[in-house]
């Protein structure tokens, strides 16, 4: 039986899923899954954009050879997070009249997956939310991802699990197991497939020395920003003129950010400040890396699949996983606590290369798969029969059209 034939002779249009892809995270993280459900006859995914990262999102899918279906325009600049919500929340209602999709997906933490879950509760959609059930146990940080998480999980049919704990903080949240997938992190697919898609590209400064060790430092969230920020940037001054290292700041286009970045920062023989990278330099940049300093959430995953030591510049995390398993640890943001703790790994190279060994805690590059086949399972029964055109009977209509002559 073909996949679009219900079994009686009636032929059924495919299941029309929409993911929601705000910022770039949410692209490298949905991209797999856009992958999975495209290779499904019975599913007909669409990517809608909501502008959030205007110019980055719709890149970051190029990198996968995909293509948005939908770019909404993106928030008027220099809003804040109450005003980007209802434009964006406004667009969804648009695409959701336009594109009619059955179901919705949406990723993460960002401003765009909580108004695409507020859009889809509006609109009476089921909801798909992927990497559900992270929790950094304290409401206000990081801000606003952790009380996004917690709206969407209020809004979602399916949450897809990335690790065991998530699984078992949303079943600790009273959720009915039969709604939570333990599907693996899509970070891990995606880091997968990039490497089969895009050949390895080395976008090392010439004036980087490759026989030092290679530190790869990100920093840009919210709650980093102003003093704290300042701190990692002086933090890292003083491990460049440590002079047996090379330290590679990959910054963010964020004005606020890179003001600051540029006056601490530049001038330093060792210290190199990159500007934001395509998603596949930024994997050759990681896989070469001796270690890693990041605030960022997906950097903590792909590090601990890569087997890269990393120092989370925060006091909380949601991804508990890697510090379990020794890969990372909580170092915060004051600027000595940043250089005892980078100095003494490097203090001792042997060890830190010793300690490079990959963690599957976040996934088996297989997420994207169990998400896709478990929408398929669950909502096939929404998709709508192709309605033929009446045929008439041809002897009545001549009839009918001679009575009119007559
Ligand atoms: C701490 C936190 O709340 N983070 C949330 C944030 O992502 P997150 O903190 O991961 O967001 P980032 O902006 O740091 O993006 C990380 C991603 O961008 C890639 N990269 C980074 C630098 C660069 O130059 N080029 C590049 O391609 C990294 O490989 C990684 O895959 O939104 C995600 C999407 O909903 C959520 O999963 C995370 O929980």
């Amino acid at each position: 039986m073909s996949p679009l034939d219900a079994g009686d002779g009636q032929t059924l249009l495919p299941l029309r899923v929409s993911l929601i892809v705000g910022t770039r995270p949410e692209a490298i993280k949905l991209a797999p899954v856009a992958i999975a459900l495209l290779a499904m006859p019975e599913v007909e995914p669409m990517i809608w954009c909501t502008g959030q990262h205007a110019h980055w999102a719709p890149e970051m899918l190029a990198h996968f050879n995909l293509e948005p279906s939908r770019l909404m325009p993106p928030p008027p600049s220099g809003q804040g997070l109450t005003q980007m919500a209802s434009h964006i929340l406004t667009q969804m209602q648009t695409s959701i009249q336009d594109d009619r999709p059955q179901v919705m997906i949406v990723q993460g933490d960002t401003l765009s997956a909580f108004t695409g879950a507020v859009a889809a509760a509006y609109a009476g959609l089921p909801l798909v939310h992927v990497e559900a059930g992270l929790r950094s146990g304290c409401r206000k940080d990081p801000f606003p991802e952790e009380v996004h998480r917690r709206a969407i999980a209020a809004f979602a049919d399916l949450h897809c699990a990335p690790t065991e704990a998530a699984w078992q903080t949303l079943i600790d949240e009273k959720l009915s197991a039969s709604d939570v997938l333990l599907s693996g992190n899509t970070v891990i697919d995606a880091l997968h497939l990039i490497r089969d898609l895009v050949p390895a590209n080395d976008l090392t400064p010439a004036s980087m020395d490759p026989a030092r060790p290679l530190i790869v430092v990100t920093c840009h969230r919210r709650e980093n920003w102003g003093a704290r920020y300042e701190a990692v940037c002086k933090a890292m001054r003083q491990l460049a003129r440590r002079g047996d290292c090379e330290v590679a700041f990959v910054t963010h286009p964020n004005p606020a950010l890179s003001d600051i970045a540029r006056v601490l920062l530049d001038g330093q023989p060792r210290l190199h400040r990159l500007p934001p990278l395509a998603y596949p330099s930024f994997m050759n940049l990681l896989e070469r890396a001796a270690l890693v300093l990041t605030d960022s959430g997906g950097i903590q995953e792909e590090a601990a699949a890569l087997g890269v030591p990393t120092l989370i510049l925060r006091d909380t995390t949601e991804r508990s996983e890697g510090v379990a398993a020794g890969i990372a640890r909580l170092v915060g943001t004051v600027e000595a606590d940043i250089v005892s703790a980078a100095g003494g790994l490097l203090d001792d190279l042997p060890a830190l290369r010793a300690s490079r060994v990959p963690c599957d805690a976040y996934g088996d590059g297989r997420a994207a798969h169990r998400i896709a086949s478990a929408i398929r399972e669950r909502w096939s029964d929404r998709r709508t029969p192709v309605v033929h055109p009446q045929i008439s009977d041809p002897a009545a209509a001549l009839a009918s059209r001679l009575r009119a002559r007559a």
